[in-house]
């Protein structure tokens, strides 16, 4: 679990939702923001919160926030949650991690020095702490009051879990609880009692970014501005053996856990995609550390799905049969629920690719759309020019145009071009990075599709989505731009761009 990607969880009680159903919290709060939601509901019966922990997960699932149960591990495991929470008086931790797995989140409640350690011994993925404030939302045995922030200061310094703390959180203390330490925030009443649920998630998200963010990204602009003073030669030698530290620290973080689970699992991309950039998608995806598979028959794709991690559908060479195919295995990706990127290459160019694009977006649940200017222009409703499959003329209003299409389509939607945007409908993460010969290498723009649609392939359980697609096309840029120090002709380049992803997987 990284502090800069779950950084607001919201903890679901639908009698302290003034009315209002969990589902309708939930959504509300996922619309604002919120990482991860837990399922607690202390007074419903087993039955009622699996029926709602069933419905609950669909939308989380659908909005890659991470879903977590509270004090059963049977109920977890029946919904197939991402992990459950447990207090010092449920199962014990190493139980409870026996019965998960290692992969799904295990987070415990822990008070004292001991406690700690039996949850780090027994494999628990972060540290439950709180209440922190007095609460109305719990009865608390120990201490009415809270345990305070300078008791929180000293847990921390006993874990190097993530902590989240808990308990009387609002937006006015909330800056002060993650300066004594918590990585994570979770709340009830802040949340659910709000008058608008989404407008108070973002508020109280936004406070926790800006109190945590601030030293972090003064020194990563530092970084910035000293890589860009650094002249060709001296950049060569600097970044030999050290792009990762040209990342952002969350994005790095990310990354180190994409490339660990890509050498051991490899996942298998399947691929619908054109016939000029095929075999360069195919090499990409190997590089990275996947299984590359083009398979295009229909009742092949649709069978090789069963193994696959992730689909990439490119309209690049659309017609009626692969559309159909398209159409046909997207549906199955869902069913089974395998992450889909749609790179809708020269939308608006033809009235055929438009409508074939219209239908796959309407019918499918899209991972990611990633796009040049003119194509997410053109989906979001607005007017672009094209010529060829190639975006030219001026885009000002691209980040809005992007944000937009993302927050419609529950997407996240990827920009590609010389400033590069990801966004998630609420986030965005804006790249200027890379190198103009990207621009003189045919499917440079696919091969980021497939790149993308690997690191979706990969399970992480603490990366969302929007970060996983904001490292790699950092990541992406950076090696084209270490590829770029030693190269200045496409060709050689390309070659070039193929061993750094290699390398850098390694
Ligand atoms: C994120 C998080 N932290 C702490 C708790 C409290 O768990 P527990 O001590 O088991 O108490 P109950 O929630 O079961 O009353 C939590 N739920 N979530
Ligand atoms: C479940 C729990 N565990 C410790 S305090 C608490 C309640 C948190 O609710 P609120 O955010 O409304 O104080
Ligand atoms: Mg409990």
């Amino acid at each position: 679990m990284k502090k800069s990607n779950w950084d607001l969880y919201l903890v679901t009680e639908a009698e302290l939702s003034r009315g209002r159903d969990s589902i309708e919290v939930v959504k509300a709060a996922i619309a604002g923001g919120i990482d991860a939601v837990q399922l607690r509901e202390k007074n419903m019966s087993l039955r009622e919160r699996f029926k709602l922990g069933q419905q609950l997960k669909k939308i989380c699932q659908k909005a890659g926030v991470i879903f977590i149960v509270n004090d059963r591990i049977d109920l977890a495991l029946a919904l197939e949650a991402d992990g459950v929470h447990l207090g010092q008086s449920d199962l014990p931790a190493l139980t409870a991690r026996q019965l998960l797995g290692s992969d799904q989140i295990l987070g415990i409640s822990a008070h004292t020095r001991e406690e700690i350690a039996a949850a780090e011994s027994a494999g628990a993925d972060y540290i439950g702490i709180g209440a922190i404030f007095p609460t109305k939302s719990k009865k608390l045995t120990e201490n009415n009051n809270g345990i305070g922030l300078k008791k929180l200061a000293e847990l921390k310094k006993m874990t190097q879990l993530p902590v989240v703390a808990i308990g009387g959180i609002n937006e006015s203390n909330v800056g002060s609880v993650i300066k004594a330490g918590a990585d994570t925030i979770a709340v009830i009443s802040a949340l659910t009692r709000a008058d608008d649920i989404k407008q108070a998630s973002q508020k109280l998200k936004n406070t926790i970014l800006s109190t945590s963010s601030d030293s972090s990204s003064a020194k990563f602009n530092l970084k910035e501005k000293n890589f860009k003073n650094e002249t060709k030669a001296e950049l060569a030698i600097n970044m030999q053996h050290n792009t990762l530290l040209e990342l952002p620290t969350n994005l790095a973080d990310c990354w180190q856990i994409l490339k660990n689970s890509l050498s051991k699992n490899s996942p298998l991309i399947q691929h619908l995609t054109n016939n000029v950039t095929i075999n360069d998608c195919a090499n990409v995806t190997l590089n990275w550390g996947a299984l590359p598979v083009m398979t295009s028959g229909e009742r092949d794709s649709v069978e090789m799905l069963e193994s696959a991690s992730a689909l990439v559908l490119n309209i690049g060479s659309i017609d009626k049969r692969s559309f159909k195919v398209m159409l046909k295995s997207g549906k199955k990706a869902n069913q089974l629920g395998i992450p889909i990127v749609l790179d809708p290459v020269g939308v608006g160019a033809t009235e055929y690719r438009t409508c074939a694009i219209q239908k796959l977006i309407t019918e499918l649940d899209l991972a990611i759309i990633k796009g040049n200017q003119a194509e997410i222009s053109i989906l979001a409703g607005q007017q672009a020019e094209l010529k060829g499959v190639e975006s030219i003329g001026e885009y000002q209003h691209i980040e809005e145009a992007a944000k937009k299409l993302a927050a419609q389509l529950r997407t996240i939607i990827v920009v590609s071009a010389a400033e590069d945007i990801i966004t998630d409908g609420i986030q965005v993460q804006r790249v200027k990075r890379g190198d103009q010969l990207l621009g003189q290498v045919v499917g440079t723009g696919c091969m980021l599709t497939s790149s993308l649609a690997v690191m979706m392939g990969v399970k992480v359980k603490n990366n969302s989505n929007f970060i996983k697609a904001a490292t790699l096309v950092y990541l992406y840029s950076l090696l084209a731009e270490k590829a770029a120090v030693k190269i200045d002709t496409p060709a050689k380049f390309k070659q070039e761009f193929f061993d750094q992803i290699f390398l850098c997987s390694q």
